[in-house]
């Protein structure tokens, strides 16, 4: 079996807080996972219980299909869930030679880590001079540093300049293909689109959807439709199998019917003509992946 990570209905309240609500899911190895959702919806939280550093107040999570515990199983995962801390008085280089110590782990492999995230060539350069971008690649060099099973990121890009942000996610892609199962918490939905197949979108705790990036966007789409008889024209949409959604709302101008299969705007047109009704209006359209993200988000008040 290839599960890294399995969770069982995780849920961790602060006082009258639920930051996780009954959260399930699981990590197959070789994907790239992104915990997605807006501040406050609990992905620090959720990544803080697998890590151990943080108690669930139930639900249960197992490493590896649970051959080992924890603490072994722990030895196998890499993660940055902070702000990157070194000494700012030693070089890149000492600064992983500390950290291969307390790993217990061989220095030959800090060149090859340095090299991966672009800072080879200032090895021998104190942290304190490190731009926030340098100290996040070497950070994430540091987590590399045991051949992690995989790799775990909490806002990978926080605070850091377009190029430092595209360095990072380049980062991340490569070293996803060279195997590394990656998962990374994320609030912005164009990270999670660049860099991951996979998605958790939390909300208030709660998972709204897990499955791949693309599936999400594999919709077909939906259209804007009106007739003089708007009721008419409800009551044949819904009664079709095409759509598989009608909605329209008080204040909406038009008729907005998803679509449960592929089709054109004619077929659509040609379909309702032989019903007898006349559009005054048809739009076909395609929700972006950000209209959904959107749409998953503002939905299910609890
Ligand atoms: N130690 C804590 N004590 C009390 N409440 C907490 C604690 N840690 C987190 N919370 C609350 O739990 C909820 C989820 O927080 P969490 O940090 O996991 O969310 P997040 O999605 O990572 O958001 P952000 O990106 O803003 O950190 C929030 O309402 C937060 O205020």
């Amino acid at each position: 079996m290839n599960t890294i990570l399995t969770l069982e209905n995780i849920t961790k309240t602060y006082g009258k807080i639920t930051a996780v609500n009954q959260l399930s899911f699981t990590i197959e190895k070789g994907h790239v996972y992104g915990i997605l959702g807006p501040n406050g919806s609990g992905k620090s939280t959720t990544l803080g219980i697998v890590l151990n550093v943080v108690n669930a107040t139930s639900g249960s999570f197992k490493w590896f299909n649970g051959e080992e515990n924890t603490h072994q199983a722990l030895k196998k995962v890499g993660a940055i869930i902070e702000r990157p801390n070194f000494y700012p008085y030693m070089t890149a280089y000492q600064n992983l030679a500390l950290v291969c110590k307390i790993k217990n782990v061989s220095t030959s492999a800090i060149d090859d880590k340095l090299k991966l995230v672009g800072l080879l060539d200032r090895k021998n350069t104190k942290f304190s001079a490190f731009s926030l971008g340098m100290k996040q690649r070497l950070a994430i060099a540091s987590a590399l540093l045991n051949d992690p099973q995989i790799l775990i990121l909490d806002e990978p890009t926080n605070g850091l300049d377009p190029q430092g942000i595209h360095q990072i996610r380049e980062i991340i892609k490569t070293i996803a293909k060279m195997g590394t199962t990656i998962l990374l918490a994320s609030h912005l939905l164009d990270e999670v689109e660049k860099v991951c197949d996979h998605v958790v979108i939390l909300r208030k705790g709660q998972k709204l959807y897990a499955g791949p990036v693309h599936e999400l966007t594999a919709n077909h789409g939906y259209v804007e439709l009106n007739a003089q008889n708007t009721q008419q024209l409800m009551e044949v949409l819904k009664a079709n199998n095409l759509f598989e959604r009608v909605i329209k709302q008080d204040e909406d101008e038009f008729i907005t019917a998803f679509l449960s299969e592929p089709a054109k705007a004619e077929e659509i047109n040609e379909l309702l003509i032989e019903k007898g009704i006349i559009l005054s209006h048809l739009v076909k359209r395609k929700e972006s992946l950000e209209q959904q993200f959107l749409q998953l988000t503002s939905q299910k008040n609890t």
